[in-house]
């Protein structure tokens, strides 16, 4: 097992990487755990595989876990599923000083870990991620949400949590979809930041998504070390530098708000098309040599992830896409900073992006091939 951490001030915890952490989830947890009942989130697909082993160790210890299994997809990150967790966990007496346990992918880490933050104005949560893009993105580094009508994530907080079980095991049942997608987080760090992860991924790509086993735990463990080493020096996306991890998804989620946060379109796959997009854009407009964007394009391709968004049939143009662009966090004084690209591994934020001219590109792209 690894053990990378999450270097805070005053509030670091760990994220252990390895095979089996599940079914030994109390030896891990139980210096958090102060109450023999544990609360446990998770959904439906999540609870088929996991649920036994997670309440086997917690019941072997001496606990006594309490499941809340929500459905799975994106649509329960809503206020109304929102609710639902809060008042359970009101339900459950939760007090500050415990730890909810989020057992699921991004959707259920997100949603639980925004439900601690507001419940009696913050409890602890720990995150149990079971789907490759939640080992390697979204269980580390805090940000918790929950979509509103005008867009992704629009509503959240930054809530820490008290530890991370990436368990690798989880990943032999993932569907084969799911692998793919969050894959493309993980070739996100190497066009982001890492020039040799990404060449890794390019030779490695299939060994990752086959599961082999050593390939899987290093994609997990580089990946989740690049995350930690940003979210340390800019842990509430102030700096500049936390933005870096957002590549690809800026043109991302206005794919998801366009085709209605649903199964069309899994979120790590708007992200492979997002950083398609943001590599074609940043070589449209002389930042990148064109061949950059051909390897990010053929990396995407060669993991069986969505490249182009013409095949996604929208029926919509680059102005629609853009509008919902200008929901983003990232909006400063009416300004939309993008993530764009110099080289492979050398990703920066441009203040001076003409949204305008992302829509001519985008029409373009969705009328493309
Ligand atoms: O952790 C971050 O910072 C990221 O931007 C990582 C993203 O991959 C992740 O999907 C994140 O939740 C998106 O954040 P948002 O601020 O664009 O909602």
């Amino acid at each position: 097992m690894a053990v990378i951490d999450v270097d805070l001030a005053g509030r670091s915890y760990a994220v252990h990487v390895g095979r089996g952490l599940l079914a030994d989830v109390a030896d891990h947890c139980g210096a958090l755990l102060r109450k023999t009942r544990v609360p446990i989130v998770t959904d439906a697909n999540v609870a088929a595989f996991w649920r036994e082993p997670v309440e086997d160790s917690l019941r072997s210890a001496g606990y006594e876990p309490r499941v809340l299994v929500l459905e799975p997809g994106e649509a329960s990150k809503s206020w109304r599923v929102l609710e639902r967790v809060v008042d359970w966990l009101l339900a459950e007496e939760v007090e500050r000083g415990d730890h909810v346990l989020a057992l699921g992918g991004g959707v259920i880490g997100d949603l639980t870990g925004f439900a601690a933050a507001i419940l009696k104005r913050g409890c602890g949560f720990i995150q149990l991620p079971t789907s490759l893009l939640a080992q390697v993105d979204s269980s580390v580094g805090g940000k918790t949400a929950i979509n509103a009508r005008a867009g992704k994530n629009l509503v959240g907080a930054f809530h820490q949590p008290a530890l991370v079980l990436a368990d690798t095991g989880t990943l032999d049942t993932l569907p084969d979809r799911e692998m793919r997608a969050g894959y493309a987080e993980v070739v996100k760090y190497g066009v982001l930041g890492d020039a040799d992860f990404f060449a890794w991924c390019e030779a490695n790509g299939p060994r990752v998504l086959s599961r082999d086993e050593d390939a899987a735990r290093y994609a997990v463990e580089r990946s989740v070390a690049a995350k930690a080493r940003i979210v340390a020096q800019d842990e509430r996306e102030t700096g500049g530098r936390r933005a870096l991890l957002n590549l690809g998804h800026t043109f991302g989620h206005a794919l998801e708000a366009e085709t209605g946060f649903s199964d069309r379109l899994l979120h790590g796959e708007a992200v492979a098309l997002g950083m398609v997009l943001a590599a074609r854009y940043s070589a449209r407009i002389g930042h990148l040599p064109p061949n950059d964007a051909e390897r990010v394009t053929a990396a995407v391709d060669a993991a069986g992830l969505p490249g182009e968004i013409a095949a996604l049939g929208l029926d919509c143009s680059g102005d629609i896409l853009a509008a919902h662009m200008l929901h983003d966090k990232k909006m400063d004084a009416g300004v939309l900073p993008f993530i764009l690209l110099r080289a492979i591994g050398d990703a920066f934020l441009d203040r001076n992006v003409a949204i305008d001219d992302v829509a001519a590109f985008l029409t373009a792209q969705l009328q493309a091939h």
